[in-house]
Parts: structure tokens; sequence; C-alpha cells
């Protein structure tokens, strides 16, 4: 992978992880650290920025916490109208809902849904589903980082386009699978 300014703020580190869902993988992402400096995230922003504001939007909404960052900073690049979405966990399900105080303003908004990183797309796409429900419209889908198909996935399932900044192959192995493994490779000791 070509080291670029959005690595060096997500502090990726290569190896053998392991991760929570017990998936193995080649990289590394410290998510808490990117916005440590707001102010060097600006410039990824602002790439951000340039590509939606292509799509005629009014709003920008993000999932707390990272998209929510990202939208704010994008609602200021822009001048437009900032929403953030809350997790709401019940059981195994996550969802993210628009606070109520909100929901009047969402009518006849044309929203991008935007997130730091998007893997699955599950935030993103959560996130938009309550935008409609509330009677926003939602008209795109935007990231720093998309890592594999995920997100273009989600995107087409939303009927949207998709801006990203920066794409980066996602290698996600089951333990069973893992080459890594098969080498005889070591677990590298998470960060
Ligand atoms: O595309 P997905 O598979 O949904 O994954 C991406 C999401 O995961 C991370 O959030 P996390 O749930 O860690 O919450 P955080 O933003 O509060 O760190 C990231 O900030 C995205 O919101």
């Amino acid at each position: 992978m070509a080291p670029s300014r959005l690595a060096e703020l997500l502090c990726v580190r290569e190896g053998h992880f392991r991760f929570e869902s017990g998936h193995h993988g080649r990289l590394w992402l410290d998510l808490d650290r990117l916005f440590l400096r707001p102010a060097s995230v600006r410039p990824l922003s602002a790439a951000l920025a340039g590509r939606l504001a292509r799509h005629g939007i009014t709003a920008v909404c993000g999932p707390l916490t990272g998209g929510a960052f990202v939208a704010q900073h994008l609602a200021e690049a822009l001048d437009l109208r900032f929403f953030a979405a809350q997790r709401h966990q019940h059981h195994d399900r996550v969802t993210y809902r628009l606070p109520a105080g909100v929901h009047q303003v969402l009518t006849g908004q044309r929203i991008a849904v935007v997130d730091d990183v998007l893997n699955a797309g599950s935030a993103v796409a959560t996130t938009a589903r309550e935008l409609r429900h509330r009677g926003g419209e939602v008209v795109a889908v935007g990231g720093l980082l998309a890592l594999g198909d995920g997100a273009r996935r989600t995107a087409e399932d939303l009927a949207v386009p998709l801006e990203v900044v920066e794409t980066w192959p996602h290698e996600l192995w089951s333990a069973e699978q893992c080459p890594r493994c098969a080498r005889g490779e070591a677990l590298t000791d998470p960060p």
C-alpha cells in the first residue's frame, strides 16, 4: 500500500492481526486517533467536499462519532446543514437515529451521508434509511476511506453515487482461510 496522509492519520500498521470478529487481516487502523488534530483532517475533508458538492446537496449527515465529525467539517466547508445520527444498540442490532428535535428540519433536504471509514457500509446504510424514513432525501454517500467494496455495494443498494477520497483493498479472512496462518506466520500483537 502506498503511504498517504490518510494512512499516517489512521496510524496504519501492517502485520497479521486477529480482529474482534475473529477474522484475520493485514491492516490495523486506529480510528480513535483520526481526529486528535482536526486541522490535519481538513485537507481530506476539503477533497471530499469538492466531490460531494457536485450533487447539489443541502445537508450532510454522519453517524456518531467519526462519521459525524467528518460531516461537520463538510457542512462548514460547504456552508450546509449538519446532522449527526446517534447510535442505538438493541441486543446485537445497531441502528442510527436522528434526534427528535431535527425531524421537522429534514423535509426537503438533499443529504449526503458520510463516514470517516466505510467498511461494510452498515453505519451509512442504516443512517440513510433513518433519514429517508424521516422525510430527508439521501442523494449521495461519501467517506474519507472505503475499505474493499462494501461501500460501493451500499451506495448501489441505496441507488446513490459514492464519493470517497481513497479506496484500499480489504483483505480479511476467516482463521481457517488466512494465507498468513497457512505460511506459519505468528499473529501480530495489536497496538
Ligand atoms: O462501514 P461499517 O462496517 O459500518 O464500519 C464503519 C464504521 O465503523 C466505525 O465506527 P465505530 O462503529 O467504530 O464507531 P465510532 O465512529 O464511534 O468509532 C467507523 O467510524 C464507521 O462509522
